[in-house]
């Protein structure tokens, strides 16, 4: 049996929570061979609300939970933490866009970037997914100055996994078919969900799509899901998120056997000339516990058009929140 490791997760009562502690508590995350210690971070007065999810993760008597933390204070929560998945903030309704929680969300990682860099292990693993969840994450990673900056990501892979869905049932195939896909930028309504390089069973997508397709219905169909969801559902994604949150942990802790993912980075030294000190979707592939750049891609004008725009996006949310890193 491998020895236990820390998971801490924020806004562990909210909705998204509610799916993602259970998987990881089921093995989904870091393995079936893994054993887990689940802390578990909530506000005040959600604490009651709290409890009640940890009577029902005892009530589930999984095998790979081998204790549970509780606790309003990140100091606690994030204590050796291993792995820290950031949910805890609040999701947007409908006519917003996720940077108008700015304000609202932005002071969380302050003190959560703090607590991390006194708290976690130093090779803590952090991904971030409240929104707006790049800028959140410059704004945790900056508070954070003895960790590696390449410890904190943020979350894209919930628009990544959302485009190679829309192109599988396009192109009538399966999404397991769907390789090398690339979301740049912002987890924002800039994003560029870019085929130039995705293939299908193989074969180039632009081959198999329409370009009238793909810049008037794919793109603003995956820059627009997550609102599209909250007008469906009443409610921001949940399980979704929960499982992009796992598909991007699990590989990035276990390697993505070479595939290419989507993941928000910093963008220090990346080699697209974006902006050097912003939290930047890129092309990835993970190996040992590592994340990588995928270099060397032939950026067409429409491509840099495209990525110039989420870049501008998220130089002008640093900014606003300037104070705070
Ligand atoms: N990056 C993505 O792809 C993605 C996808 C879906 C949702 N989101 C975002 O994830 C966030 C959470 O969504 P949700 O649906 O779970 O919301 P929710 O309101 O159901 O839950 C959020 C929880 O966070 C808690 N919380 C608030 N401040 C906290 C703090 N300082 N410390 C710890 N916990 C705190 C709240 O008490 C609440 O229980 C939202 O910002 C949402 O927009 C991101
Ligand atoms: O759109 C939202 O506000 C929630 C989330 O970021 C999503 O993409 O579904």
């Amino acid at each position: 049996m491998k020895t236990p490791v820390r998971v801490a997760i924020t806004g562990a009562a909210g909705q998204i929570s509610y799916s993602l502690i259970f998987r990881v508590a089921a093995g989904d995350m870091l393995g079936k061979d893994q054993p887990v210690i689940l802390q578990l971070l909530e506000i005040p007065p959600a604490m009651e609300a709290l409890q009640g999810v940890v009577m029902e993760l005892n009530d589930c008597a999984f095998p790979l939970v081998h204790g549970i933390i509780t606790s309003d204070d990140p100091n606690v929560a994030f204590k050796d933490a291993d792995f820290a998945l950031l949910v805890g903030s609040r999701p947007r309704g409908p006519g917003m866009e996720r940077s108008d929680l700015l304000k609202a969300n932005g002071a969380i990682f302050t003190v959560q970037g703090k607590a991390l860099n006194d708290n976690a292990s130093k090779d803590v693993k952090v991904l971030v997914v409240g929104n707006p969840a790049n800028t959140n994450c410059l704004i945790a990673m900056k508070n954070a100055p003895d960790l590696n900056p390449r410890n904190f990501t943020a979350m894209m892979r919930l628009d990544h996994n959302r485009s190679m869905s829309q192109i599988a049932t396009k192109t009538d195939s399966h999404s397991t078919k769907v390789e090398k896909m690339v979301v740049w930028g912002n987890h924002s309504a800039t994003q560029f969900p870019d085929i130039a390089n995705a293939t299908v069973d193989g074969a180039p997508v632009k081959d198999a799509v329409d370009n009238d397709w793909y810049v008037n219905e794919f793109i603003p169909t995956v820059q627009q899901r997550g609102a599209a969801i909250i007008k469906a559902r009443g409610a921001s994604s949940a399980a979704s998120a929960a499982s992009a949150a796992i598909d991007h942990m699990r590989d990035w802790a276990l390697g993505s056997d070479g595939r290419w993912v989507s993941m928000g980075v910093f963008s220090k030294g990346n080699s697209y000339s974006i902006d050097e000190d912003l939290i930047y979707a890129l092309p990835i592939t993970c190996e040992n516990g590592e994340w990588k750049e995928v270099t060397g891609l032939e950026i067409g004008e429409f491509q840099q058009k495209m990525m110039n725009a989420t870049e501008e996006e998220l130089k002008g949310e640093k900014e606003a929140v300037i104070d705070l890193i």
